[in-house]
């Protein structure tokens, strides 16, 4: 199946046809772009311990080995997280349905994954995320880049959780590393949902499931003054899930949070 085959191929995957209220997804970038613009956000300033909320530019994460912050805002949402009234059904949502596609491509991965990798898994990846209080929905926010400053928008990573759904932003820049050392830039279809394997899958496939390294190029040309959103929904298991013999999802997360900064 080409899905899968591209998942093991490059760590990642686009869909087109999928059930995704992709109407929806542009509603919350430029609802949330207001909000991050008037400061509105602000007010829900992150939990260092939740994780929840606004990660202001100073706040931002840095790509694991890279000191300089990306530069880019956002706000974390969780199922059980604060998250300003007006903006909350939406993302309730979206949430919602992208969890239920994402739950049906981990039975696809399951189903078209070889026996001796399948063997390896502790319980059915379907499984793993259910009832999950750790997966988590992150509305991004790049601003446009401020005039003589070279910055990075996300840095080369890869991203920690099982797997990403990430619906097509409102502007190109994602790029991935490919096996023979270059970036490949991803087309930025208006309609497409990209699926990336995550460092949890493939600790759990004992390397099967390559977690591509990936970065967000800063624009260039016409594009210098515009901003980004995009929406990544990162699939987390329960804590308790063991991974493989060295690591749980909870000690897993745990050790990698300490290295992005966002942790005291
Ligand atoms: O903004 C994007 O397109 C990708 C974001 C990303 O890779 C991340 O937040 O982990
Ligand atoms: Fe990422």
């Amino acid at each position: 199946m080409r899905f899968v085959a591209s998942l093991r191929d490059y760590g990642f995957a686009a869909l087109i046809d999928h059930p995704l209220d992709m109407q929806r997804v542009r509603r919350i970038y430029s609802e949330w772009q207001t909000c991050f613009r008037d400061g509105g956000a602000e007010a829900y300033a992150m939990d260092p311990e939740r994780q929840d909320g606004y990660f202001s530019t100073e706040r931002a994460e840095h790509a694991k080995g890279f000191n300089d912050r990306d530069f880019k805002e956002y706000f974390q949402y969780y199922t059980w997280g604060r998250c300003p009234d007006g903006l909350r059904q939406d993302l309730a949502d979206h949430f919602q349905q992208a969890l239920d596609v994402a739950s049906s491509l981990l039975s696809w991965v399951e189903r078209y994954a070889p026996e001796d990798v399948v063997a390896r898994f502790s319980e059915s990846l379907p499984a793993m995320i259910a009832g999950s209080q750790q997966s988590m929905l992150r509305v991004l926010h790049y601003p446009p880049v401020p005039e003589g400053r070279s910055v990075l928008r996300a840095a080369p990573h890869e991203d920690i959780n099982l797997l990403t759904l990430l619906p097509a932003s409102d502007g190109p820049g994602l790029e991935i590393l490919q096996r023979n050392g270059e970036w490949l830039t991803v087309p930025n279809r208006e309609n497409q949902v990209l699926i990336n394997i995550g460092d949890m899958l493939q600790e759990a496939s004992g390397g099967y499931f390559p977690s591509t390294t990936h970065q967000v190029s800063p624009p260039s040309g016409d594009d210098i003054r515009k901003g980004r959103m995009s929406l990544p929904l990162f699939l987390h298991p329960r804590p308790e899930v063991v991974l493989s013999e060295r690591y749980t999802a909870g000690s897993y997360l745990s050790e990698r949070l300490g290295e992005l900064g966002v942790v005291s």
